[in-house]
């Protein structure tokens, strides 16, 4: 086990290698692990907690927020479960984070601001699926509900957008850069100290026309969003080195009640591979805490017949951080995801995350 210590400058000690393709190939066939994020003890009470009961020939409902990028996500699952007989139909639900677009994610209260509302309408029984980009989902989840499956992985990595193609490294001295995300801010700043970080909110298309609109000399997003809007646009890849993804990133999950039929309808969407991957983040992201307040990426990818785990917790302004590097073997990956996760937090993970909650609440409580 590699581990970086916590300081001011860091002789980089992983092999940089360049982001493997990110499409996996494990097999399909697995034995569900346990999938419970919640306590296994709450049994579902679909069917019993809403007066709504609709005859069985009726479609299943699909709730998801109106972006482009959601509705895109919402569609590829209707149009799955429809080759394999599941009748669907989709429902669009407003978000507190479709709302408040104004302010930067941390900024509006509460965790999972692209999720709850679609919990609770789940909760009422008036949708029966609900497809979420996964790294929006919390960890901490509902009792009732459930993480029904995990799609194929699209790319987990961070994309930069420049108005003339230039990489990174070329930037000028000074150049704004384009980004709401605190790891993203952190990360870039370790990278490059002398970029101008500018906030930048929005959907991608939102996004896109601000960069073509000169407000910023670069953006930076995740390539999942462009490939699942099938946008070829030129841009550069940052490596997962420097650039440790946030955890589930590139990763449809669907959520359901437990023990119901949609759960059951949509088993057949799963993917081990990108199950057992999101499933290693979330425990170390579960055990780090912190939520979208800190800097922190966490990254498993499939290697062969071993797992690769990156994952750091990183200062906001990404002069400190820590780190680990290694591989794990995959017959342990939720004992090995919670030693990673306490390694971490006892490395020095622990006082970044408490900084930089401190930080935050300290700006929350001056600007109200
Ligand atoms: N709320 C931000 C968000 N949630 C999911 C994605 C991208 C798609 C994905 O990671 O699956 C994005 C946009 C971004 O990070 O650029």
């Amino acid at each position: 086990m590699k581990t970086e210590k916590l300081g001011q400058s860091h002789m980089h000690i992983s092999s940089q290698e360049s982001p493997p393709d990110s499409k996996s190939t494990y097999g399909q066939s697995h034995m569900r692990m346990s999938s419970q994020e919640s306590p296994p003890d709450s049994k579902s009470t679909y069917g019993q907690s809403h007066t709504c009961v609709r005859p069985q020939e009726a479609r299943l409902l699909i709730g998801t927020r109106g972006s482009k990028l959601a509705l895109a996500q919402a569609n590829l699952v209707s149009d799955l479960l429809a080759r394999n007989g599941v009748r669907t139909e989709i429902k669009i639900i407003k978000t507190s984070g479709d709302t408040f677009t104004d302010r930067p994610l941390h900024e509006v209260k509460g965790f999972g601001v692209f999720v709850r509302e679609i919990d609770d309408t789940m909760l009422a029984g008036e949708i029966d699926i609900a497809v979420h980009s996964m790294k929006d989902v919390p960890t901490e989840r509902p009792g009732e509900l459930t993480i029904a499956a995990v799609m194929k992985r699209d790319s987990p990595y961070d994309f930069l957008l420049t108005r003339d193609g230039i990489k990174l490294k070329d930037l000028p001295e000074g150049a704004v850069i384009g980004t709401t995300s605190l790891r993203r801010r952190a990360q870039l700043l370790r990278y490059r100290p002398d970029l101008m970080i500018k906030d930048l909110r929005g959907n991608i298309d939102t996004r896109l026309r601000k960069l073509k609109e000169g407000q910023y000399d670069g953006i930076l997003l995740a390539e999942a969003g462009l490939e699942r809007m099938k946008w070829d646009i030129q841009g550069e890849r940052l490596d997962p080195d420097n650039f440790v993804p946030s955890a589930n990133q590139g990763t449809v999950v669907i959520v359901t009640k437990k023990d119901s039929q949609a759960e059951r309808a949509v088993r057949v969407l799963d993917d081990e591979n990108t199950w057992i991957e999101t499933r290693i983040e979330r425990i170390i992201i579960g055990i780090l805490g912190g939520g979208c307040l800190v800097p922190i990426g966490a990254f498993a990818k499939r290697q062969g017949d071993r797992i690769h785990v990156r994952t750091e917790v990183l200062s906001v302004d990404g002069k400190r951080h820590v780190k680990i590097d290694e591989f794990i073997n995959p017959d342990e990956y939720e004992l090995e995801a919670a030693r990673i996760g306490s390694e971490l937090k006892q490395k020095g993970g622990g006082e970044l995350i408490d900084e930089a909650v401190r930080m935050f609440t300290a700006k929350r409580g001056k600007h109200g």
